[in-house]
């Protein structure tokens, strides 16, 4: 993996901006910094005149601020406001930002800006990769989890009954603004779930990620900490190289859904009542004991991930009568071929493979050495 440019360097004294490309047919910058709100203009480019800013509605502010900051600078500039959370991955929020696209007469000229957390730019992608056949977006995550993966890489979508994500395209931003400012006033627990998804980086590709969570793990959840910048950018370049290489899952980019098998499952039966990273912190425990009975992976890296994990408060174990649920839903996972149930697992730390259709008494062990 590409090693990101320092953050403790002089740039980052400054103030200036990490710029990690994504690259591609379409590439793209990820900035991250702080106060970055005027770089806004140049991530949308030439051409574009009216904008929609879609938010959810715990930032009104927010968006109200960067929708008249657009107008003022001679944009038209709209706002949709969306539910928090995973309530704004229907197809009725997709519906309503479509109304008010078409009643805006939006033109492929046009962008979307994508305002929130993961949610936000998941849904909102999703419109912008499927109005007029694909327009512009620019993705400003306002939560860790979207700064570090949910803005990058193109994966947009919406949840149906049945499963999550199961409805969505793969549309790259033409920009994302990771404003690290954004993080000081989001609640713990959603920098906590975040964090699981930067953890998820270390354990496939950048074991620097784990050491610095382990050396000072104050640090790594404290906003303004240079430590916390640096996992951004180290888990920004992972997923950078990693989708810049196949941004459509051919093989490669599995390697992110490193403990999404089992963390969709419980998010599906918990009622999406799970924030998405205390979900894939259970999914990961899971896969790296699924991984130990399968004779690949050490008892040691095992209880490394139940150590880092919980150091940041993460959860470890999951009830235990829910297993034939959880089952049907993992059935439904995108990696899932026929019958045949495929996971991401580790060999070591930096080293994933798949297991595929792994013998049904292996998956409940190391169901019940999770079940709490
Ligand atoms: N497309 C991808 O590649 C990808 C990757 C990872 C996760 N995801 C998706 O992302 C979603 C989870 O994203 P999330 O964890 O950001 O959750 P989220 O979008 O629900 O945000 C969490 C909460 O924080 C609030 N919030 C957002 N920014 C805030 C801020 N700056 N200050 C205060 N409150 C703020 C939101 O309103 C919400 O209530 C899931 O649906 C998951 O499937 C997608
Ligand atoms: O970008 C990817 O690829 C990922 O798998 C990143 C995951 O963290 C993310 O939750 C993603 O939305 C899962 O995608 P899905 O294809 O399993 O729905
Ligand atoms: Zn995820």
């Amino acid at each position: 993996m590409t090693t990101p440019p320092s953050s403790t360097g002089p740039d980052a004294a400054a103030g200036t901006p990490t710029t990690i490309p994504v690259r591609g047919d379409r590439p793209y910058d990820v900035l991250i910094g702080r106060n970055l709100l005027g770089e806004l203009p140049r991530l949308l480019g030439e051409g574009v005149r009216k904008v929609l800013v879609v938010h959810p509605r715990a930032l009104r502010a927010t968006g109200e601020a960067i929708r008249d900051d657009l107008a003022e600078r001679g944009y038209t500039a709209l706002l949709a406001e969306l539910p928090d959370g995973e309530e704004a991955k229907r197809v009725e929020v997709a519906a309503f930002c479509w109304t008010i696209l078409g009643q805006s007469d939006f033109t492929r000229s046009d962008a979307v800006v994508a305002v929130g957390g993961g949610t936000v730019t998941d849904v909102a992608g999703f419109v912008a990769a499927t109005w007029l056949r694909g327009v512009k977006v620019v993705h400003v995550p306002t939560t860790l989890l979207a700064m570090v993966d949910a803005a990058v890489g193109g994966k947009t979508g919406i949840n149906t009954t049945e499963g999550k994500n199961l409805v969505g395209a793969f549309h790259p931003p033409a920009g994302v603004l990771c404003d690290l400012a954004a993080l000081d006033t989001l609640h713990p627990h959603d920098l906590r779930a975040g964090m699981a998804e930067v953890v998820k980086c270390g354990f496939i590709a950048d074991e620097r990620i784990l050491e610095l969570v382990e050396a000072d793990v104050e640090a790594a959840l404290d906003p303004a900490s240079p430590v916390l910048r640096e996992l951004v950018e180290r888990a920004v370049q992972v997923k950078a190289d990693v989708v810049g290489e196949d941004l459509r899952e051919a093989g490669l980019r599995e390697i992110l859904n490193y403990g999404h098998t089992l963390g969709h499952a419980v998010e599906l039966v918990e009622r999406f009542e799970w924030r998405h990273g205390a979900a894939i912190s259970v999914g990961m425990v899971f896969v790296a004991e699924l991984a130990r009975l399968a004779g690949r992976l050490s008892e040691e890296a095992v209880d490394r991930h139940r150590r880092v994990l919980g150091s940041l408060g993460l959860p470890l174990t999951y009830r235990g009568d829910r297993w034939p649920q959880l089952l049907a839903a993992m059935q439904r996972d995108k990696k899932t071929r026929g019958d045949l149930l495929r996971f991401v697992v580790l060999d070591a730390v930096g080293r994933p493979t798949r297991l595929e259709g792994p013998d049904p008494a292996l998956l409940q062990a190391a169901y019940a050495e999770i079940s709490a």
